[in-house]
């Protein structure tokens, strides 16, 4: 079993290492190839519209929305949540999406109150207490349609959603050194195998 993560743009490094610290093998995915032969993604935080746009110029938006569309597990942080709402607000006009995921996410929704924080968050599924959230610019969950799973809050809003094999967080657990959610993510992926 191999995880990929999407080497577009982003932190994409400390999430090869976190999903293998999580036991995962884990490999860079930029072309449609490479794509084929993973049995789940993660999507990197960086820049969602920047994202966006190479996932076209390198005609990846298509092969990736076919595999989330045929139940790939995704597993999304901050940017990546971005990439894997069906709406967003605060987007750029041109911004695609993937979607995945039946929500709207407000992009840069913390950041324009403070750029970066981090607080503790309690996260379903995570067992042994909560996980250092740390948000970078990050974006909120402004609402969920019925099949979406709420895993964790902050303030008024979900910070860590699913739904069926997509998840997706408003934070980055791959800078904490606690790689206990790329677990939960690679669990996900064992399952859906
Ligand atoms: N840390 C991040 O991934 C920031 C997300 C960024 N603000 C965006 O809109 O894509």
């Amino acid at each position: 079993m191999s995880i990929g993560v999407l080497a577009l743009q982003g932190d994409v490094r400390e999430h090869l290492a976190a999903l293998a610290a999580a036991g995962a093998e884990a490999r860079p995915v930029r072309r449609a190839e490479e794509l084929a032969e993973v049995h789940g993604l993660v999507i990197p935080g960086g820049e969602s519209t920047t994202m966006s746009k190479l996932a076209v110029v390198f005609g990846m938006l298509e092969p990736l929305r076919e595999r989330v569309r045929t139940g790939m597990p995704v597993y999304g942080t901050c940017a990546g949540m971005i990439m894997v709402a069906d709406k967003i607000l605060d987007g750029r006009d041109d911004q695609e999406t993937l979607g995945g995921i039946d929500m709207t996410v407000r992009r840069n929704a913390f950041g324009r109150q403070n750029e970066s924080f981090e607080a503790a968050v309690d996260v379903a599924g995570v067992e042994g207490g909560p996980v250092e959230g740390v948000f970078i610019r990050a974006p909120w969950v402004e609402s969920v349609g019925a099949g979406v799973e709420v895993l964790a809050t902050y303030g008024d809003h979900a910070v860590a959603v699913r739904q069926g094999n997509v998840l997706a967080t408003s934070f980055h657990p791959e800078l904490t050194g606690d790689h206990r959610v790329h677990a939960l993510f690679v669990d996900l992926v064992r399952a859906a195998g």
